[in-house]
């Protein structure tokens, strides 16, 4: 789910369209949210506008108040995208038959001034989301691992700060961009009209979300570094690329070091997501311990489906039986749930960057052997490629896997032909 940047009314409101209920109903339903500066502090009002012509006066008030009890517990973390999965089940759950549906002047009470004024954008449509209209790309890593270099890289300009020093970015970088997948029109003679255009080669683009956030440090979790509220920010990922300095000439703060093992990198950073909603889990634990259905609706506030978090569950041993006896089970239970979550909710590529450095051969060598999705790249490398490209000094286009040189000065021709020998003839 994306918050618009056009939000700029204080406080930040919007609305958005269930899209997912199951009974055909006269118009859309909408919910309204509004958030107190407080947010995730303290739940955001809830309102349900446009209602005459979608659910009876007293669903509207029944929904309301189930989603506000709802917010209650949810206190703490963001919380829209479980919210209006909770809508879109209760409605589900308690509005069968059309009959339900309030003729069009009934309900209208105060609501009919919210119509004639309404000033805000819809942001989210949801069945948009559940169609997947565009994908979101998280870049985690520790500091100076290249995170922002693989953004700049990523959407093909400098948008984020880089430097070699720890903490350059603080605030995320946010911006979309495209990616080549195969089209059926390179079979046909004519080009299919593709709504983000072809790659030279004649790939169609599709549309994808990057962010890069801060470095997270071990220990992030208890506060350390930045901490690990950023985290936050790459709730709406759908998978992680975590960038990994293979050169192994930083350590695990991002502080430069002659010998550190890059792999080990692989293993804190996961432990680190894992502490992260562990933790967020356990500040609940008093309310899921009264009712266990609960943990579900936990779950769902880091944008995962429900049949994800059952693919959670059942890969941890937990069924409604186990669910039911929660308030019984051992630390390790909870702990086995959220490992599972991790790996199914942030697939993570490992993007192996700095290649293009003598010491990373080795490193990249080892972490291959391991059982991690991974692919060896050099950030810094492929944007000074983009950059010359834009200069017309060679003839490149991202993906080719050599590049052609033309006019450049002396330092440019030595720079791209160390490119040359270190990144695409390794
Ligand atoms: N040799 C080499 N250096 C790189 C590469 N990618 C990034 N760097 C350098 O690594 C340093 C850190 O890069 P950043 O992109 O700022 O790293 P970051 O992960 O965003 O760091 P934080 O914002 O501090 O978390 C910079 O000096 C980059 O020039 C690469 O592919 N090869
Ligand atoms: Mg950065």
């Amino acid at each position: 789910m994306t918050f618009s940047p056009d939000i700029k009314k204080h406080p930040t409101c919007f609305m958005v369209k269930l899209a997912n209920v199951e009974v055909e109903r006269k118009s859309p339903i909408w919910l309204r949210f509004t958030f107190p500066d407080e947010y995730p502090a303290v739940s955001p009002v809830i309102e349900i506008p446009m209602n005459s012509q979608a659910l009876a006066p007293a669903q509207c008030k029944a929904l309301l108040d189930h989603l506000q009890e709802q917010a209650e517990d949810l206190v703490g973390m963001a919380m829209v995208y479980s919210l209006v999965e909770e809508a879109q089940s209760w409605i589900n759950e308690h509005t069968h038959l059309s009959e339900d549906q309030p003729a069009e002047d009934e309900c209208q009470g105060g609501e009919e001034a919210d119509v004639d004024q309404e000033p805000f954008k819809p942001v989210l449509d949801t069945k948009a989301s559940g169609g997947r209209w565009n994908f979101v790309i998280g870049l985690v890593g520790k500091p100076s691992a290249g995170k922002s270099t693989f953004f700049n890289a990523a959407v093909g300009r400098e948008l984020a700060k880089t430097g070699a020093f720890p903490f350059t970015t603080i605030e995320p970088n946010v911006k979309q961009t495209v990616y080549a997948i195969p089209c059926p029109c390179q079979k046909w003679e004519k080009q299919c009209d593709s709504a983000y255009g072809h790659t030279a080669r004649g790939e169609r683009l599709m549309p994808v979300t990057m962010k890069d956030v801060a470095g997270l440090v071990p220990g992030a979790y208890e506060g350390k570094g930045k901490g690990n509220r950023f985290l936050n920010d790459l709730l709406d990922a759908d998978v992680l690329v975590h960038v990994v300095d293979a050169s192994g000439q930083t350590d695990e703060k991002g502080e430069e070091t002659d010998e550190y093992d890059p792999s080990q990198d692989i293993s804190w950073v996961e432990q680190e997501l894992q502490q992260w909603i562990y933790l967020n889990v356990m500040e609940k634990w008093d309310n899921i311990r009264r009712k266990p259905q609960k943990l579900i609706d936990m779950f769902t506030g880091y944008h995962a489906t429900r049949p994800t978090i059952i693919h959670a569950l059942t890969s941890a041993g937990i069924g409604e039986t186990e669910l039911a006896n929660l308030a019984s089970w051992r630390d390790d239970v909870l702990r086995r749930i959220v490992t599972h979550f991790v790996k199914i909710r942030f697939p993570i590529l490992l993007a192996l960057n700095k290649c293009d450095t003598l010491t990373a051969e080795e490193h990249i060598h080892r972490i291959s052997r391991q059982d991690h999705p991974h692919i060896a790249v050099s950030a810094a490398s492929e944007r000074f490629l983009q950059q010359c490209q834009e200069k017309g000094e060679i003839e490149y286009h991202p993906g080719d896997s050599d590049f052609i040189m033309l006019q450049c000065s002396e330092a440019t021709k030595s720079r791209l032909q160390k490119i040359r020998e270190s990144v695409f003839q390794k």
